[in-house]
C-alpha cells in the first residue's frame, strides 16, 4: 500500500462521500442497462470501475457526470445531484471517445479549457503535461496520435483541478510506458489534492498498486465494492489436488466464487469463511488481477458490499450469507431484527439457492 500524504489523509479522515447511489437504474428503450445499484464511494480514493464489456461502466460514469439521468433511484456527487451548479465545477469527466475539437490547435484547446473553468484552471500544469508528452502547442488536434489526444484530454481534465475525476478507459490507447506515466500522474494528483478518481479499465494488471478502491459491475449490477485491501483479504486462492469428483469438502465449505478442475488438480477462488483448513493444497491471498478475473468469469458470484461502501443515507440492504470475511461485518450479515416479519427463519427469496450453489462449489465453476 502506498504511503498517504497529509492532504490525502485529511480528505479520507473527513469521512466525506464522493458518490452515493441508491437503487440507481437506467433503461435504454426497453432494456435495463443499470439496475438496483446501491453503493457509496468514500472521498479521496482511486477507484477501479471494472466489469465486462456492456456491464454499464460508461453509463454509470455518465450518470455521475450528470450527462444522463437515472430512470429510477438516485445518484449524488458530494451530496448534490450531479447536474447542479454546485457539482458541475468540481467534477471532470473524460469520456471513452475523448471528445476534442479536431480543428483547434493544442494551445487553443488549452485556452478553451481556461475559458470554461474560470477560477479553477491550472494552465501551467496542463502545459507541463502536454510538454511532457512532446506534443507541439501549435499542432492541430486532428493531426495528433491517439495517445497524444488522450494525453491532451487528460491535461484538460486534470487542469480543472476537480474534486472528482471520472475517467472512462483512459489508458486503453496508450503504450505501456505512457500508461505507467499516466498512472503515476493519477497517483500524484490524488496524493497532492485528495482528488477522488474513478477509473474504468479492462487492464486489470495495471490497476494493482494504482487503485485502492473497487467497484465491480456485472449485468448492470454492483457485484463487489470496497477497499481493495479489505476485499482481497476476504478471499483466498486455493490450489492443490482433489481426490473426489469435485472440490475437497474443506474448500467447498467456503463460498466458492470460481473453481477450475483440471485432471487431479484444482484452483478455487473462495470467499474465506474463517481459516481454510489445511490439506494437500496451498492457500494464498489472490492478487487484484486474480480476484477480478475470478469475479468476471463467474456470473453467479454473490455480491460483496463492504461496510465502507454502504450508503450512509439509506439503510443497508444486506442479505444473510453475502458478506463473510469483511472486517467490521458480522459473518452472515447483520441479524434480522426480531420485530421484522419472517426474522432469521425466512431468508429472502433466492438466498438459499445462492448459498447452496456456492457451497457446493458448482454454481460458479468456469
Ligand atoms: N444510448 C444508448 N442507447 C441504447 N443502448 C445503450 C445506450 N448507451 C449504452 N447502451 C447499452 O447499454 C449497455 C451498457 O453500455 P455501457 O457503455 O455503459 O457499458 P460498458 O461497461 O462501459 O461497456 P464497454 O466496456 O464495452 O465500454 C450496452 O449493452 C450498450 O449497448
Amino acid at each position: 500500500m502506498r504511503p498517504m500524504t497529509r492532504g490525502e489523509a485529511a480528505v479520507r479522515a473527513s469521512g466525506r462521500t464522493a458518490i452515493e447511489a441508491i437503487g440507481l437504474g437506467r433503461r435504454h428503450r426497453r432494456r435495463w442497462v443499470l439496475r438496483d445499484c446501491t453503493f457509496r464511494l468514500p472521498a479521496g480514493r482511486i477507484c477501479a470501475l471494472v466489469g465486462p464489456s456492456g456491464a454499464g461502466k460508461s453509463t454509470l460514469l455518465s450518470l455521475a457526470a450528470g450527462l444522463t439521468r437515472p430512470t429510477e433511484g438516485s445518484i449524488r456527487v458530494r451530496g448534490e445531484a450531479p447536474a447542479t451548479a454546485q457539482a458541475r465545477p468540481v467534477v471532470a469527466h473524460l469520456a471513452q471517445d475523448k471528445p476534442l475539437y479536431r480543428r483547434l490547435t493544442v494551445a487553443e484547446t488549452l485556452e478553451l479549457g481556461r475559458a470554461l473553468n474560470p477560477g479553477r484552471w491550472n494552465g501551467r500544469y496542463a502545459e507541463r503535461l502536454v510538454d511532457d508528452g512532446e506534443i507541439p502547442l501549435g499542432a492541430r488536434v486532428a493531426t495528433l496520435s491517439g495517445g497524444q489526444r488522450t494525453r491532451l484530454a487528460l491535461a484538460l481534465a486534470f487542469a480543472k483541478r476537480p474534486e472528482l475525476l471520472l475517467l472512462d478507459e483512459p489508458l486503453a490507447d496508450l503504450g505501456p510506458l505512457v500508461r505507467h506515466r499516466i498512472a503515476a500522474l493519477l497517483l500524484a494528483e490524488a496524493a497532492e489534492h485528495g482528488t477522488t478518481v474513478v477509473l474504468s479499465s479492462d487492464l486489470l494488471a495495471e490497476l494493482d498498486g494504482v487503485c485502492d478502491y473497487l467497484l465491480v459491475l456485472r449485468d448492470g449490477r454492483v457485484r463487489l465494492a470496497g477497499e481493495v485491501d479489505d476485499v482481497i483479504g476476504a478471499h483466498a486462492l486455493v490450489m492443490g489436488r482433489h481426490r473426489g469428483p469435485g472440490l475437497p469438502p474443506e474448500v467447498a465449505a467456503h463460498p466458492v466464487v470460481e473453481a477450475q478442475l483440471s485432471g487431479p488438480r484444482f484452483t478455487a477462488l473462495v470467499r474465506r469463511d474463517g481459516r481454510v483448513a489445511a490439506g494437500p493444497w496451498e492457500t494464498a491471498e489472490p492478487s487484484l488481477e486474480e480476484l477480478l478475473l475470478g469475479y468476471l468469469r463467474a456470473p453467479g458470484a454473490p455480491e460483496l458490499i463492504a461496510p465502507s461502501a454502504e450508503p450512509v443515507s439509506a439503510p443497508p440492504r444486506r442479505r444473510p450469507g453475502h458478506n463473510p470475511g469483511i472486517p467490521g461485518m458480522p459473518r452472515n450479515g447483520p441479524p434480522r431484527p426480531a420485530w421484522l416479519p419472517g426474522g432469521r427463519e425466512s431468508p429472502p427469496r433466492g438466498t438459499e439457492r445462492t448459498r447452496h450453489d456456492h457451497h457446493s462449489g458448482k454454481g460458479a465453476a468456469a
